[in-house]
């Protein structure tokens, strides 16, 4: 865990004053529908709590006037239902350096014939995107939307890994194998990277397995998830600018997911040491800060 740690610490871009807005990360986020706007949200402000310098969500109209009300800090896109919706966010793409695809997306067949654009247009430039909640959903429709893509990096939870297993490998997940069944279904993705959420994260990229046991609590509330993929999509930007020679060889994206799960379950524990079970998961991303300091500016 140390170890890895430390190769987390490795990648994060030092602060200076002779940098400018936005150099440290301007992140995009896909999702965010009638029934879902706490998700955009949670994952969009993460991102900027980790320390990217803009968070832009794109979502349905529905969604874009509450996403602003919850927060000033964001800037949103009603976009996602437009006719419009892939060529809107086209031309937002060459100023992104990674895109979060899938909190409160919903499964709105239109919305999700727009994501499966949006994919397409954001591979085509090399964009890095984590992949959680439905957009999950849509890979597991799809799986040759990401298939060898190494620039992405999927999170699911374990109803999550279960489908896109079983999409994937034709069968079961083996309950008794999780090392095995991450391993198989990164290789059969073509070393996508998966994280694999649960009582201990764990972690591939086909190749290496990484597990993370950071201690966390038994509260169990919505948007955990989503803390965890927007901060994994500032952390993706930082691995890959930083490079493999600086973290030892071990995948920039493996690392970097290392990252958000720790950050994630040690924000999860802070919380629950204030609140106990009242956390939410607001509670928590009002510990990103110290929990970042206390993991990664040792
Ligand atoms: N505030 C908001 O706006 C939030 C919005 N969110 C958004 O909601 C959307 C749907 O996301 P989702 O995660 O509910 O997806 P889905 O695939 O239907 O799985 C749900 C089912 O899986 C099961 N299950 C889960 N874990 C399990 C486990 N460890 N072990 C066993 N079973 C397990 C469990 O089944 P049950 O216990 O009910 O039988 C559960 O009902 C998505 O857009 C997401 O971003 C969330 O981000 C939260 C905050
Ligand atoms: N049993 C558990 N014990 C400790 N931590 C856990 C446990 N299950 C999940 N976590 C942690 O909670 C975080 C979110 O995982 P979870 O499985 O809740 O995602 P999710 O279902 O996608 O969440 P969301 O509600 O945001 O959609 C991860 O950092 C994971 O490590
Ligand atoms: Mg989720």
């Amino acid at each position: 865990m140390e170890n890895t740690l430390q190769l987390v610490r490795n990648i994060i871009p030092p602060l200076s004053s002779t940098k400018h807005k936005g150099q440290d990360g301007r992140i995009g986020i896909v999702g965010g529908c009638q029934e879902y706007t706490g998700a955009p949200y949670f994952a969009a402000i993460s991102a900027l709590k980790v320390g990217a310098d803009l968070s832009h969500v794109f979502c349905a109209s529905t969604a874009a006037p509450v996403i602003k009300a919850y927060s000033p800090e964001l800037i949103v896109h009603p976009v996602l239902d437009s006719p419009g919706a892939v060529h809107e966010v086209e031309k937002w793409l060459p100023r992104l350096h990674a895109l979060v695809v899938g909190p409160g997306l919903g499964r709105d067949d239109a919305l999700l014939k727009n994501v499966k654009g949006i994919l397409e247009a954001s591979k085509a430039r090399d964009i890095p995107v984590v992949i959680d909640a439905d957009g999950l959903w849509l890979v597991a429709q799809q799986p040759a939307l990401i298939q060898g893509y190494r620039k992405a990096v999927l999170t699911p939870n374990h109803m999550e890994f279960s489908r896109l297993y079983d999409a994937v490998l034709r069968g079961p997940v083996d309950s008794d194998d999780r090392h095995g069944s991450l391993l198989r279904l990164s290789q059969a993705l073509g070393n996508v990277t998966v994280v694999q959420k649960g009582e201990r994260d764990i972690l591939s990229d086909g190749q290496q397995v990484l597990v993370c046991s950071q201690e966390g609590s038994s509260r169990r509330c919505g948007g955990q998830g989503d803390l965890l993929s927007g901060s994994l999509g500032v952390l993706v930007h930082w691995a890959l600018l930083a490079g493999p020679e600086k973290t030892n060889g071990s995948s920039p994206l493996l690392v970097a997911a290392f990252g958000a799960c720790s950050l994630t379950r040690q924000c999860n524990h802070q919380a629950f040491q204030k609140h106990g079970r009242s956390t939410t998961t607001s509670d928590m991303i009002a510990e990103v800060g110290t929990a970042f300091s206390k993991l990664f500016e040792t």
